[in-house]
């Protein structure tokens, strides 16, 4: 029997009992020993839970009861989760998480102190096997590119918003469904698709990057006009993560992006998530599915937990020794390069377009499509451009918005196609 310990019995802490309980004859032949959930740690013993085990909320009655073997961390947060992951490992428990923050600031020092097994598939795109694909299925390649919509609460808020919905009322529904995280500025803000997209790219490419060290842009700004103006054109606007290998450099970024309606990670919806990993050697390759939800994401932490129980002990970010490759940079958010899209509401007067194109060519901004669209008083001018480097485009917009004719800030979204 491998008893297990679970910090956190919420949504997803939750569903992994009830799972647990649900699947057990499955789940057993599969890991060859029962699993069996023998206490839980809250932090309010108050409250009504819907599961019947064992509670405390003292996390060091699960880290060093030497009767447990698993500590199954699902309370989020960051050096708190720290404290009791770290505390685990050091008293012998193997470790399984779902907690994406904790990664993103402590993967590497949470390597070195794992002499145990160490599972964290529920961290990146929920239910979706993405890191057992990754680390396992796709180990013989060296990473090209990852690209993804890895946050269920933004797509399942754009997806909705196409609809004419109002945004704070489906971020409320988002909540409410258990996808949203307990302070869901991570969700919109586009941080929790970059800690996930640094779990990734630590396996992609062993690199050691901070949230602070990527661009990172949420969803906050999006509105109707831009989701309209995407469907006349073609795209779609979804949240996407973005890992790119450029000879020795590699660039990290989070942001609202127009993609061609014909991708098929365009016609992703909902809470459902999409990565796409190109390998050198196998291509493209696409991975779909629940990216949150309690049961979608118990899924990932019970198969975790099976892996464990069956013995495999694998390197936490997939990496054996030192990488015999020169190590990748990371590129700054301004040398990244992309196409932009740039929505501009200007007053209505002869010589303001001639102004505008000399301020982006001279910028080294090349525009690759315009379409201007009169609105009561005003015109509103939108523009497509040719890849162009963030920096310039950052100068251009700052440049263009000091000119009196312009009467908004800048609106831009970054095109991929
Ligand atoms: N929800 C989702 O779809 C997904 C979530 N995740 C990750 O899984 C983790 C859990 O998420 P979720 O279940 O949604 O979160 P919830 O907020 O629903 O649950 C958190 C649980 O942790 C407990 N807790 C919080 N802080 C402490 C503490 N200091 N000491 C003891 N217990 C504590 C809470 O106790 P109490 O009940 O008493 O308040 C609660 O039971 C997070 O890391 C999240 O990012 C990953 C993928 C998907
Ligand atoms: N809040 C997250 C939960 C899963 O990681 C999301 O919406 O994707
Ligand atoms: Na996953």
């Amino acid at each position: 029997m491998v008893k297990i310990g679970i910090v956190g019995l919420g949504t997803v802490g939750t569903s992994v009992v009830k799972v647990l309980q649900k699947n057990r004859d499955i789940i057993t032949s599969r890991a060859g020993k029962e699993i069996m959930p023998v206490r839980a740690v809250v932090k309010n013993l108050n409250k009504k839970r819907d599961v019947d085990i064992e509670l405390t909320d003292d996390y060091k009655k699960v880290t060093r009861d030497s009767e447990i073997d698993i500590v199954v961390e699902l309370m989020g947060g960051v050096e708190e989760a720290y404290k009791v992951v770290s505390d685990a490992l050091k008293h012998g428990k193997a470790v399984v998480t779902a907690n994406k923050a904790l990664l993103a600031y402590h993967r590497f020092e949470l390597q070195k102190l794992a002499k145990t097994p160490f599972e964290y598939e529920a961290s990146v795109a929920g239910g979706i096997p993405v890191i057992k694909a990754l680390r396992d299925g796709l180990s013989a390649n060296h990473i090209e590119e990852i690209q993804g919509i890895i946050n269920g609460t933004c797509n399942y808020i754009l997806s909705e918003m196409k609809k004419g919905r109002d945004y704070s009322d489906v971020l409320k529904e988002a909540q409410v469904l258990g996808y949203a995280e307990a302070d869901p500025t991570f969700d919109v803000g586009g941080f929790d698709a970059a800690h996930k997209l640094l779990i990734l790219a630590s396996i992609a490419y062993n690199i050691d990057a901070k949230p602070e060290d990527i661009l990172i842009e949420g969803i906050e700004n999006i509105n109707l006009v831009d989701i309209e103006f995407a469907k006349e054109f073609g795209y779609e606007i979804k949240l996407l993560g973005i890992a790119k290998k450029d000879n020795n450099k590699i660039e990290l970024r989070v942001h609202p992006t127009l993609i061609p309606q014909s991708k098929m990670i365009a016609k992703v919806e909902g809470v459902m998530n999409a990565v796409s990993v190109i390998g050198d050697v196998v291509g493209e390759t696409m991975y779909y599915g629940p990216g949150a939800g309690g049961d979608a994401t118990a899924s990932a932490v019970i198969s975790d937990i099976i892996e464990i129980a069956r013995g495999q002990n694998k390197p936490m970010l997939g990496y054996k020794k030192p990488l015999e490759i020169e190590k990748l940079t990371l590129k700054t958010p301004d040398e990244i390069e992309t196409k932009y899209y740039l929505r501009i509401a200007v007053n209505d007067e002869i010589g303001v377009l001639e102004k505008i194109a000399h301020i982006l060519a001279k910028n080294d901004i090349s525009i690759e499509s315009f379409l201007q669209k009169p609105r009561d008083g005003f015109v509103k001018l939108l523009f497509a451009t040719h890849k162009s480097i963030e920096k310039n485009v950052k100068n251009a917009i700052k440049e263009i918005e000091k000119e009196k004719f312009v009467i908004k800030p800048i609106n831009y979204i970054r095109i991929e196609e």
